[in-house]
């Protein structure tokens, strides 16, 4: 399956017991020589909690597993929909920090309760110890020491989380951003001690933006859904953008909604996009 490029191999673990399965053989299944190929796996489990319909678990291309997904998602409620697994709509899901609300829209797109972001650095988890940084509006930027970033709108980067983590900066012109060059040393810095999903927007205007990522574990995919919501709501925090916004990846446009910290609460960000089905099948695991 995929959201708007971003590709995942979903598999069934309600009806098999996969939890057996290792790291070396949830990467060897990302391959996209060896084996069948993908950015993620999704594992569709039975819930651990009782507000959750179903467990939703996700693994990068390099066998990882991870607390997030937000194209992955929407591919989710595709997938249980049509494999008859339940005709409920929305449906709750447990993703590893909490409980996410997926709908299928008439229109074909779905819709995702994404849950709340999260800026506590300590929770991201990122360490800003002896890194300069500096407040803009309502957003904390930080002067990750990653070497000269060309073409940079500036050199600052804003961290936060979406259940994973994201390192957000904005360049001038994102097709020429030093994505696969830079990503990497953003991925593995030191200060995010499990590493991080390196995001780069251009904004075209208050209400839309261009977004690349390299991802932690996969590299540049061609949209990311958890990167999307972390640069939409970075880009409000900087007073760059209005909700909602509209961000277009090499994969497909996604749209994203958030209200801010309303009375003190810090808002959930809703996004909608596309979900597609592109074949199914069998493999037997070695
Ligand atoms: N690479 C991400 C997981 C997949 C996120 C992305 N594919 C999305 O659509 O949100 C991480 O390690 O946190």
């Amino acid at each position: 399956m995929h959201g708007a490029g971003n590709d995942f191999i979903v598999v069934n673990g309600i009806d098999q017991d996969l939890s057996k399965i290792t790291q070396d053989q949830w990467r060897a299944l990302s391959n996209r020589q060896f084996g069948v190929g993908a950015d993620q796996i999704l594992l569709i489990e039975k819930p651990t909690r009782s507000d959750a319909d179903f467990r939703y678990r996700i693994f990068n291309a390099d066998g990882g597993e991870v607390e997030q997904c937000g194209n992955g998602s929407r591919c989710f409620v595709r997938y249980v929909h049509e494999q008859g697994l339940s005709k409920k709509n929305p449906l709750q899901v447990e993703v590893a920090h909490t409980v996410i609300s997926l709908r299928a829209l008439e229109n074909g797109d779905v819709e995702v309760n994404m849950g709340a972001p999260i800026f506590e650095p300590a929770l991201v988890p990122f360490n800003p110890e002896g890194i300069a940084s500096k407040q803009e509006f309502h957003e904390t930027l930080y002067a990750l020491p990653i070497g000269k970033n060309p073409g940079a709108h500036d050199d600052w980067i804003a961290v936060l989380s979406m259940g994973n983590p994201h390192a957000v900066q904005i360049v001038l012109d994102v097709d020429s951003a030093p994505v696969r060059i830079e990503g990497p040393s953003i991925e593995i810095h030191p200060a995010f001690p499990k590493r991080v999903n390196a995001g780069y927007v251009q904004i075209l205007n208050r209400h839309e933006i261009k977004l690349r990522v390299f991802e932690r574990g996969a590299g540049e995919t061609l949209a990311c859904g958890t990167g999307a919501c972390a640069a939409v709501v970075s880009g409000i925090r900087r007073a760059l953008l209005d909700s909602p916004v509209k961000v277009h990846t090499h994969g497909g446009d996604l749209q994203i909604s958030w209200r801010g910290i309303v009375d003190g609460i810090t808002q959930p960000v809703i996004m909608t996009g596309p979900a597609a089905t592109v074949f199914e099948g069998e493999i037997e695991l070695n």
